[in-house]
């Protein structure tokens, strides 16, 4: 089975389009969790258990974890949740991008060496920076387009041949890239304008929609903004504010209260 064909059943079984993010930060971890040895893994797989009934996608982000060398730890997470939770897809966000040869590598660590079902990559370097990930058919990669964070704008909204290079990042990823329909699209919660118009260019292609909870998106109009004619066709992320909705003992009931709440937001607007 295919990541979009894995996703698109997991949003009708779940009827949820929220993705869990998994950033654990050892800082904010309650105090029986940061003592364990695999505490990486310990806080995750509990926030997994806690919230798998409410996702429809997980997303680990690999910087939480290479930058103190737990590694090992994500590894054992992503097997954790396709044994557990065989139905929900798994996108790494590392957000790679490198020339062919290094990309192949970086396509073999996501796919091979951590099991993702899916990567986030920067388009920025072209093509020959996105093929080495399209030879794993049955994976997805979903391109950087109209990122969350103010930032984006820098580069994102400049005007190319008359219009911004994140539509020319969607018509790429619907059209000439999208060589076996395993693209998606990476578009922030925080700019639902701009959902819109991607949406309006890439037809019924996946988006990840990370912004809403710490970042502050409104979920309304991100949900209004980007769903399909069948009311699915967005993942959109919530990491930081399900994490950590409480620090203390009850973690894993306040994440599993955040997510609920979460997802119950998002099937309003759905029905909007
Ligand atoms: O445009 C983007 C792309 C990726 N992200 C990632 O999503 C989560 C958001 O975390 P919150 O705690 O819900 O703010 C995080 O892993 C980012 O690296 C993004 O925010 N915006």
């Amino acid at each position: 089975m295919t990541f979009i064909e894995k996703l698109k059943n997991r949003w009708t079984e779940s009827q949820s389009l929220l993705c869990v993010g998994l950033d654990p930060d050892l800082n904010r971890f309650p105090e029986s969790i940061k003592e364990k040895k695999d505490c990486y893994y310990e806080f995750c797989t509990a926030i997994v258990d806690a919230t798998a009934a409410y996702a429809c996608a997980f997303k680990p982000q690999i910087a939480y974890f290479a930058s103190c060398a737990a590694e090992a730890e994500l590894k054992a997470i992503i097997d954790y949740i396709h044994q557990h939770y065989p139905t929900i897809p798994v996108v790494l966000d590392s957000k790679r991008g490198d020339i062919g040869s290094t990309a192949k590598h970086y396509a073999k660590e996501a796919f091979v060496r951590y099991g993702a079902d899916a990567v986030t990559l920067s388009p920025y370097m072209g093509f020959d920076s996105v093929q080495p990930y399209l030879e794993y058919e049955d994976k997805g990669a979903i391109l950087l387009c109209r990122t969350s964070n103010p930032g984006g704008n820098d580069i994102q909204m400049l005007q190319v041949n008359g219009e911004p290079i994140y539509q020319h990042v969607a018509k790429l990823a619907a059209g000439p890239w999208n060589l076996n329909g395993q693209l998606g699209l990476v578009v922030g919660a925080t700019y639902p304008n701009e959902i819109a118009a991607v949406r309006s260019i890439v037809g019924d292609l996946p988006l990840l929609v990370p912004g809403v909870g710490a970042q502050g998106g409104d979920i309304n109009a991100c949900v209004t903004s980007g769903v399909t004619a069948d009311k699915t066709g967005m993942m959109i992320n919530s990491s930081r504010a399900i994490l950590y909705a409480s620090q203390g003992e009850d973690f894993k009931e306040a994440a599993a209260r955040v997510a609920k709440d979460t997802r119950d937001k998002i099937n309003a607007a759905r029905a909007l």
